[in-house]
This record gives C-alpha cells, sequence and structure tokens, in this order.
C-alpha cells in the first residue's frame, strides 16, 4: 500500500478543511457584524436581513460539509483531475479555483455511473474513506483498462467501500450515502424528468434515501425555484420523519417541509386514529362527491307553505320558500364556493325582502303607483340589510361554515353513505381529529372557499409599497455608485452594482421572504401553498382522497412518489399508479424500478419473501439481496413470551447499533415491563439501542438486529415489513402458532 498517495491525500483534504473553515469564519463573522447593523430605516432592515439569510443557508452550507466533505477523486483520461464532495469549495485565489466539486454537479456525475465498460472518459476513480478530518483508507478503480500504472490502492473487490457502509452499525438516523449512491439509483436521483416520477422498489431497495437525495439534487439544480416554493416530503407516520430527518440537513439543504399527511392541514392536529375500515371509507374518491352534497344540503329553503317570519322596525319579513328558490339558483349558477357565494345569495333575500316591504309601506291603497321613490327603497334596504334577525334567517338557510365545522357536523350525521359505512365513520363532535379526516377538511376547505379577498388586497398594497421603497433604494445605490467604475466604461466590470443583478420587485421579495418565516415554515402554515415539489414515501398507502389533497399542494405536478405495492397495509391504499395518476397527469408519468436489497441479507430475505408470495400478492418480485451475512434467522416457540423476548434482548443487544423487538400494540404493555430503558408509543426514540415497536411503525425503518414477536397476529403486508427491517440479524418469538408461510422454521 502506497503511504505517499495517502499523504498526499491527507495534505490535499487537511488544506480542503482550512479552508472550509476560512469560509466558515468570514461567514460567521458576516452574519454577526450584519446583526450588529445598527440603523432602523426601512432600506438598513433591508439589507441587513438579505445579508443574514443569505450568510445564514451559506453557513448551514459549510456546516453540513464538515462529515466527509471529500469522498471521491475522478481522474481523466485527458488530464483533468477533480475532487468529489458533499459540497463546492472553490480556492481563494482570483480565479476562484474549484479545489472540490459537488456531488451534484454534472462533472461528478462518472463518479457514480462510469464502469470499466463505459468508462466516461475517466481513468482512475477513488474512493476516499475518512474518519474526521483523517483520510483513513483509500480504493481506486483503473478504469482505462490500457493503463498499466498502480496505486497500491486498487480494491481487490471494486464493492468494498459499499460493503462497509451497508455492514456499519446503525444509530436510529438515516444517513445519506453520497459517497456510494449506485448506478440504477443516480439515474433516479438525476432524472431530468420534471412531472410525475414513480420509483417502486421492494424492501431496502433505497427507495427513501433515494428520493431524499433527488430532493438534494433539485434543490442544487433548481434552487431559485424550489428554495422560494419549498420542498415536502411526505412520510408515514412521525417516528418516520424522525429517521430520515437529518438526511437533508446532512446534505446542506433546507427550504424543506417534512410531514405526515395527518399535519397537512394548519391548525389541525390528528391524533384520534380510525378503524382500518372507517378510514378505507374516509378515503374512497367518492368522499368527494359524497362532501359535496352534504354541502348543498347545508343550502337550505324553508318549507313551501311554511315561511320564515322575521320580525322587523318596518313590519314582519316573509321569507318564504320562493323568495330563497331564487336566491338559491342565483347564489348556485355563480358556480363558487360555498362561501364565496353566500353574498350572491344574501343579496337576493335582502333585495326581495326589501321589494316586500317597500310594496306593503307605499302601498297606494287605490291603486296607484307606489308612494317610495328610489331613495325610500334604498333606505328601507339598508335597514334590512344590517337586521340581525335577517342575518340569522341567511345564517339558517346558508350558512357560513369552516372546514372543521362542517367536516364535524357531516360525521356526526353522516349522509349519502350506505348505513353500514356511516356507522363506520359516524363520530361524536369533540372526538379527535384522524389522519383519514384531514383530506376530508381539505375537501371542504376548497368546496367552502375562504373569502381572503380584504387580506389580498392588503397584502397586494403592502407588496407595491415594498416595491415602490426598494425601487428608491436602488435609485439611491445607483446615484451614488462611484466615479470610478463610471469612468471604466467596462460593461464586464467585475464588481456589480445592485442595480445590476436585482430589480426592485425581487429586492422588494427577498425582504418579504427575509422578513418573514423561511419558505418551508410559511408553507407548513398555508393551506394552499404550492410546493415546488414534493417527494411522496410509501406512497402506495395513500388514499384517493390524500391524493386529492396532495395534487392541490403541488400544481406544477413536479412529484416524485416511491413505494412498495407489496408493502402496502393501509385498505384504503390504491391499488395501481395509473388509477393513482391517470386522474391528474393522464400517461404523463415515469416510472423506475430499483431492483437490489442494501439492506436485507440474503439469509433474511429469502424467509421474508414467502411471505407475500404464499399470500399469492399479484405480481410480487423480491429484490435481490446485494450481500449476505451466513447467519441464519431463527424462530423459537416459547410458553412464556415477555421472559423469552428479554432474555433474546438481553442476549443479542449489540454495544453499537440498535435493536428492534417488533410486537402487535396488545403486548407492549406486558413486554415493556421486562424490557428497561424502552420508550414505547407513538413516537418512540429510535436512537435508544433497543425499541419496541409495532409492525405499522416499522415502516420504513431498519436496526442491526430485529426481534419479531408472535407473526401470526400480523397482515400479509405488516409481517413482510417487519421481516425486512434487519441489516444483519432476525429472530422469530412465539407462543401460539407460526404463520403458514414461516412454517419452514416449525
Ligand atoms: N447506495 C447506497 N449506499 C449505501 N447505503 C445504501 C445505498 N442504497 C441504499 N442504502 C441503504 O439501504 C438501506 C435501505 O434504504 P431505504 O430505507 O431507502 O430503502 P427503502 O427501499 O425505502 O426500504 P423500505 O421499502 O423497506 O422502507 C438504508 O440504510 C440506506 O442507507
Amino acid at each position: 500500500m502506497s503511504t505517499e498517495e495517502l499523504r498526499e491525500e491527507q495534505q490535499f483534504v487537511s488544506g480542503l478543511y482550512a479552508r472550509l473553515d476560512a469560509l466558515r469564519e468570514e461567514a460567521e463573522s458576516a452574519v454577526q457584524s450584519s446583526l450588529a447593523q445598527v440603523g432602523n430605516g426601512l432600506q438598513a432592515r433591508l439589507e441587513r436581513d438579505v445579508m443574514v439569510a443569505e450568510q445564514s443557508g451559506v453557513l448551514a452550507a459549510l456546516d453540513a460539509g464538515e462529515n466527509g466533505l471529500c469522498f471521491g477523486r475522478l481522474e481523466f483520461q485527458d488530464g483533468r483531475d477533480h475532487h468529489i464532495g458533499r459540497i463546492g469549495i472553490r480556492a481563494s485565489d482570483v480565479e476562484r479555483t474549484p479545489l472540490v466539486i459537488d456531488w451534484r454537479a454534472e462533472v461528478a456525475r462518472p463518479f457514480y455511473l462510469a464502469t470499466g465498460h463505459t468508462p466516461m472518459g475517466l481513468r482512475r476513480r477513488r474512493h476516499l474513506t475518512t474518519e474526521g478530518r483523517e483520510v483513513t483508507a483509500l480504493h481506486d478503480e483503473i478504469l482505462d483498462l490500457t493503463d498499466t500504472t498502480r496505486t497500491g490502492h486498487e480494491a481487490a473487490d471494486a464493492d468494498e467501500v459499499l460493503l462497509a457502509a451497508l455492514d456499519s452499525a446503525r444509530t436510529g438516523r438515516m444517513h445519506d450515502i453520497v459517497q456510494t449512491i449506485q448506478a440504477e439509483q443516480d439515474r433516479i436521483i438525476r432524472a431530468p424528468h420534471r412531472g410525475v416520477l414513480v420509483v417502486e422498489g421492494g424492501p431496502g431497495t433505497g427507495k427513501t434515501v433515494v428520493a431524499l437525495h433527488r430532493a438534494a439534487f433539485l434543490l442544487y439544480a433548481h434552487r431559485e425555484l424550489l428554495a422560494k416554493r419549498a420542498v415536502l416530503v411526505v412520510g408515514p407516520n412521525p417516528a418516520f420523519l424522525g429517521y430520515i430527518g437529518e438526511v437533508l440537513p446532512a446534505l446542506g439543504e433546507t427550504g424543506v417541509l417534512l410531514a405526515t399527511l395527518g399535519e397537512l392541514f394548519p391548525g389541525v392536529t390528528a391524533t384520534g386514529t380510525d378503524s382500518a375500515a372507517a378510514a378505507e371509507v374516509k378515503g374512497r374518491a367518492e368522499m368527494a362527491d359524497v362532501l359535496a352534497r352534504a354541502l348543498r344540503d347545508r343550502q337550505q329553503l324553508p318549507e313551501p307553505g311554511a315561511p320564515l317570519i322575521i320580525e322587523h322596525d318596518d313590519g314582519d319579513l316573509i321569507l318564504d320558500w320562493e323568495i330563497a328558490y331564487e336566491a338559491r339558483a342565483a347564489a348556485r349558477e355563480a358556480d363558487l364556493p360555498h362561501n364565496l357565494a353566500r353574498p350572491t345569495f344574501a343579496f337576493h333575500v335582502i333585495d326581495a325582502l326589501t321589494r316586500q316591504l317597500a310594496e306593503r309601506i307605499g302601498h297606494d291603497p287605490y291603486g296607484g303607483p307606489n308612494f317610495l321613490g328610489p331613495d325610500d327603497i334604498a333606505q328601507l334596504g339598508k335597514g334590512v340589510a344590517v337586521s340581525a334577525e335577517v342575518h340569522a334567517a341567511l345564517e339558517e338557510l346558508w350558512p357560513t361554515l369552516t372546514p372543521e365545522r362542517f367536516v364535524t357536523d357531516y360525521l356526526a350525521e353522516p349522509v349519502h353513505l350506505s348505513d353500514e359505512d356511516a356507522a363506520l365513520v359516524r363520530r361524536a363532535p369533540g372526538a379527535p381529529w384522524t389522519s383519514a379526516d384531514v383530506p376530508l377538511l381539505d375537501e371542504a376547505a376548497e368546496l367552502l372557499g375562504q373569502d381572503d379577498s380584504a387580506e389580498r388586497a392588503r397584502a397586494e398594497a403592502e407588496r407595491q409599497r415594498a416595491v415602490a421603497y426598494a425601487q428608491g433604494v436602488l435609485d439611491v445605490s445607483y446615484a451614488s455608485r462611484t466615479y470610478e467604475f463610471e469612468d471604466k466604461d467596462d460593461e464586464d466590470a467585475e464588481v456589480l452594482l445592485a442595480h445590476d443583478i436585482i430589480d426592485a420587485e425581487r429586492m422588494a421579495e427577498r425582504q418579504e421572504e427575509a422578513d418573514h418565516r423561511s419558505a418551508a415554515e410559511r408553507a407548513a402554515a398555508d393551506r394552499t401553498w404550492a410546493f415546488g415539489h414534493i417527494i411522496v414515501d410509501e406512497a402506495q398507502e395513500l388514499s384517493a382522497m390524500a391524493w386529492r389533497l396532495l395534487m392541490r399542494r403541488c400544481p406544477t405536478r413536479s412529484m416524485t412518489l416511491v413505494g412498495d405495492p407489496a408493502q402496502t397495509a393501509e385498505a384504503g391504499g390504491v391499488g395501481s399508479w395509473q388509477d393513482i395518476l391517470g386522474p391528474y397527469v393522464e400517461d404523463r408519468w415515469e416510472y423506475a424500478r430499483l431492483g437490489v436489497n442494501y439492506r436485507t441479507p440474503a439469509e433474511i430475505m429469502d424467509v421474508a419473501a414467502e411471505v407475500p408470495r404464499a399470500a399469492g400478492v399479484v405480481g410480487f418480485q423480491p429484490p435481490s439481496s446485494v450481500r449476505s451475512t451466513g447467519v441464519r434467522p431463527w424462530a423459537r416457540r416459547v410458553d412464556d413470551l415477555a421472559a423469552a423476548v428479554a432474555d433474546a434482548v438481553a442476549l443479542a443487544a449489540p454495544d453499537v447499533g440498535r435493536l428492534a423487538v417488533i410486537a402487535p400494540r396488545e403486548l407492549h404493555e406486558s413486554l415493556a415491563g421486562k424490557l428497561p430503558d424502552v420508550t414505547p408509543g407513538a413516537s418512540p426514540d429510535l436512537t435508544r439501542p433497543v425499541v419496541l415497536i409495532d409492525p405499522r411503525q416499522a415502516k420504513g425503518l431498519e436496526f442491526d438486529t430485529v426481534l419479531v414477536v408472535e407473526p401470526a397476529l400480523y397482515g400479509t403486508s405488516d409481517l413482510y415489513v417487519a421481516l425486512t427491517r434487519a441489516t444483519q440479524r432476525l429472530g422469530i418469538l412465539y407462543a401460539g402458532v407460526l404463520p403458514p408461510a414461516l412454517s419452514a422454521f416449525a
């Protein structure tokens, strides 16, 4: 092994870290001095906020570069030589020479794609392994087969770096894979397709991690747009979001909102749970129509012959079926959401009641024309319009509704459903919201509409004011430019003025951004926010109603959907991708498949694959495991389940890494009593050495060792999920029977 090569790389990497430190210091002091700037004027605040926001972003990216700053090197046949890293860094020289290239840059692609067969111009590819700031190993691959020079670091097995990553102990948090992205994954991460991309693959094929890297890539390639519009990542449960939460920050990416479906209606926290059958009914596509019909039911008429009698200072008003019918027809004709159509309804009713009053008061008993002139009638109309009694009547016939109130009322009395379905979803007012309610609330919000015209007018006036001010700032900056620049008369002057690079609108926008929260925070609080890109993990689980919600959040339909139909647990999950996507994008979506399992060793995958196979899951194709450990899974029948689990945990609990006991919820209490330090519940702490979770919570997660308890109590997909969570060892403990698919163990 050539220590000289290692020494040289160490020298280079040390220099790189020195540059990183210097850049960090610069950014930090820029933030500090901007924050320290005083001055209350709008201009001072504007400049300070823009500066702080920019430098804070730079700082976050630089911080993210600390771990594994540089992990690769590409030597091209034409003599080009680039180091590849987590972020791009330039030297401080005048040319600002690139020292290390961001892994997402086009020039870095051969690092992931080149093979001996297609070297993409490469002579040699080097993997640098680092611990902290120290280079500990090099692995070289010679891609130009005619090249006979050797470094002494040529790997006997080119997959050594990958296998080392896969074998490493788990921490309870997902890590990025920039150092070992595989070619099939790279193609998905950088797919040029801007619309809907569906990524399918079995357990452990990297769907989640690839989707997150795609988000990072898109944020890099389309930063202008995406950083402003934010990226939404939807995951199945809070534990999963906690598990993946560090991947994007580790890649220097902010501007991403991680949420479960239950969190996507601002102001509502879904803490309740539905039965599987109730969730299935709530998720059906027909619920959109059912809610629309239920809302029309709320637009009522008095019974014919039984008008509403409204007390009024100038005499009782009679609001009968005809008046209400005409008003309702006019309001419905406007084809506006319910709350926005209400003024039309109110206008027609008030108009009719005013005419009624005028006819009565100004009536000429001798048959002559009405005594009242237009001014008198207008005066009467005003009286009617401000009458609290009239408003109460309008509210009775065409109530102003919030989504919460409408859905609460609906679920208390579910109409337009079969008796059986209605019984499933019926719920007393005041019961907590569930995840399956969130798409109903969103649908209701669409049907109801929100009268935000006053709010919008205010916002527009504010924007105009900010644009005008920003223009003023730019004019001042232009007028005060130094003569030196003017004298130069050099169109390509190196130093640009604010005027050259920013216009007033953009500057005002920036101020708006800096003044308020980050795009992700604003998006989280805004139901009508249009995200720049949406990533959906475990996409196979979402109901038709959930898809309606997500599509509303992404009018551009720029989405990455990852899932595995064989892992579908929810009865409401939609069958085929075409069924899901057809209504929104017809057939304009792309499909990619990942076929290699990077998590589960072959020994475990063989056992797990029997489960969908035995259940006859249509189209089931197990992924092929990239490694085998030689350790066979085991199963044991025991009498005292809790004691046996505790013993097995004590025996298997690793010094490093994580162990999960996956057990049906009803067994948690008895098991937790014997497992010290576990925190079961809705949000288990996955960074503990031992974790107790139920099969649903296990979705998307992984552990070094997994103990599956009482597998006969699981449904097919839950069992398949549970059995495919281990990266090293799998044990099964049961007191009852084994499910038929695992009968080989009996
Ligand atoms: N190229 C890679 N290099 C290193 N590790 C990888 C690579 N690809 C995937 N992995 C690892 O494999 C494991 C499984 O990945 P991931 O969780 O994304 O799979 P998945 O397809 O979403 O699985 P599931 O459907 O079972 O939830 C993770 O630990 C991930 O980091």
